[in-house]
């Protein structure tokens, strides 16, 4: 089996890592919403025992089944009626599915936007991939899924492929339900694996902690995984505590745009971003930003070194060098890099030192915008920044940095 090419998003305060990586597919047409009925309400009254199809069966009630087949301490548990019967199936250890059933209890109800705002349509050079059709604006939702799959990291990293592949067989033929079992088995394998499921689950899993100790997985999400990528995306993605991934539009796309996310960590320099999407995915990147000449991306890199330097002042109380000019001199930074996929980390060290600099209202705007940016109002770090926007004088950083 090839190695898992693990790469690090810094998503807030949580960094996550994932690798995915698809080769492109056949054809995946998105099912459209059915057409209005033209009657009224009387009208269907009269006919509805007539016409109208019967209603669809309600989803089994969440119950997890299980320990299935076992390898080792890796045992499949299943539960058709996860996320409202879409379902979900894991190779995990008797702890671990544990901690999966108490965050389940903390689980929202998710509802992926409907019609989504996207079509799934083959893209020049990338395979498929997702384009706009109708106009979004930053916040607008794009998905919101629980995972398929989950499988312990430690099961794919350290066990042998050969005792790997009867579990992952089965868990996935067996005891996944049916319309997402037919949209796992849809994604591409990027190594060309001969063990197809390996091969899927390698190429497109997100990293996820479920939370204690060894509780690492990797999460498969069918529908993201036709996002392609790009160094400065118009989409950024969240993976929260309920384990629901998230993705949002970051700023205005009009509609036939494409939408992307960063399979790389942005504020690596351009020559490490190239290599590393060769490397674990494959392709050069010619995104806008790998693709600017020699002078411009020689700029953008020393721009990326800048925000580093700043955000280490930011971070350091002790640092004397933290002033006004130098918290607008890096939002400004972050607008010259496009980089409004990863603004939730830095506007959140901009709210705080403002309020450390006894600006009570410009503590207050950027702790409004970190926690817009964070990816979901009940996580920790928008909790936090919700607070501080309320209060910022009873802040624990108010005046930090001037006394008093
Ligand atoms: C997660 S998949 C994205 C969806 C994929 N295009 C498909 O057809 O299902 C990742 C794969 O898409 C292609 N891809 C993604 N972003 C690309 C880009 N910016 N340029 C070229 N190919 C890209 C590569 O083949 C990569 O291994």
């Amino acid at each position: 089996m090839r190695p898992l090419h693990i790469l690090s998003l810094a998503v807030g305060a949580s960094a996550l890592q994932r690798q995915i990586s698809l080769s492109p597919t056949a054809s995946c047409p998105w099912r459209l919403p059915p057409p209005q009925l033209a009657c009224s309400i009387d009208e269907l009254d009269d006919l509805s025992s007539a016409i109208l199809p019967p209603r669809p069966p309600s989803p089994p009630p969440s119950k997890w089944e299980g320990p299935h087949d076992c390898v080792n301490q890796y045992c499949i548990f299943s539960n058709p009626g996860f996320a409202d019967g879409r379902g979900i199936v894991t190779i995990t250890t008797a702890r671990a599915i544990e901690k999966l059933k108490a965050i389940e209890q903390t689980r929202n109800i998710v509802h992926p936007p409907n019609p989504p705002p996207y079509t799934i349509a083959p893209i020049p050079a990338k395979g498929l991939g997702l384009l706009a059709n109708t106009t979004l604006h930053r916040g607008t939702p794009i998905m919101r899924h629980t995972p398929a799959v989950l499988i312990h990291r430690s099961f794919l990293e350290h066990l042998p492929p050969r005792r790997q592949h009867a579990l992952l067989d089965a868990a996935i033929t067996q005891h996944l339900p049916l319309t997402l079992r037919e949209a796992f088995l849809a994604q591409m394998g990027h190594f060309g694996n001969p063990h197809k499921i390996s091969d899927i689950l390698i190429t497109n899993s997100f990293q996820m902690d479920l939370g204690g100790d060894d509780n690492h997985h990797y999460g498969n999400f069918p529908e993201v995984s036709r996002f392609n990528h790009d160094c400065r995306p118009n989409v950024a993605f969240h993976i929260g505590a309920d384990l629901t991934h998230t993705t949002t539009a970051v700023r205005a796309v009009q509609p036939g745009e494409e939408l992307t996310i960063s399979y790389l960590g942005m504020f690596e320099p351009r020559a490490m971003r190239q290599q590393r999407a060769l490397q674990a995915w494959g392709f050069a990147c010619t995104c806008s930003q790998c693709g600017l000449g020699e002078g411009p991306a020689a700029k953008s890199d020393g721009r990326l070194e800048e925000i580093a330097r700043i955000e280490g002042a930011m971070a350091d109380v002790a640092s004397g060098g933290v002033t006004p000019a130098l918290l607008r001199r890096v939002v400004r930074l972050y607008k010259e890099e496009r980089l409004e996929a990863s603004v939730a980390g830095v506007y959140t060290l901009v709210a705080m030192n403002w309020n450390m600099l006894g600006e009570e209202g410009m503590a207050r705007k950027y702790a409004g915008l970190a926690a817009e940016a964070a990816g979901g109002e009940g996580e920790g770090d928008a909790v936090a920044m919700r607070e501080l926007e309320r209060d910022p004088r009873g802040h624990f950083t108010w005046r930090r940095r001037v006394g008093g």
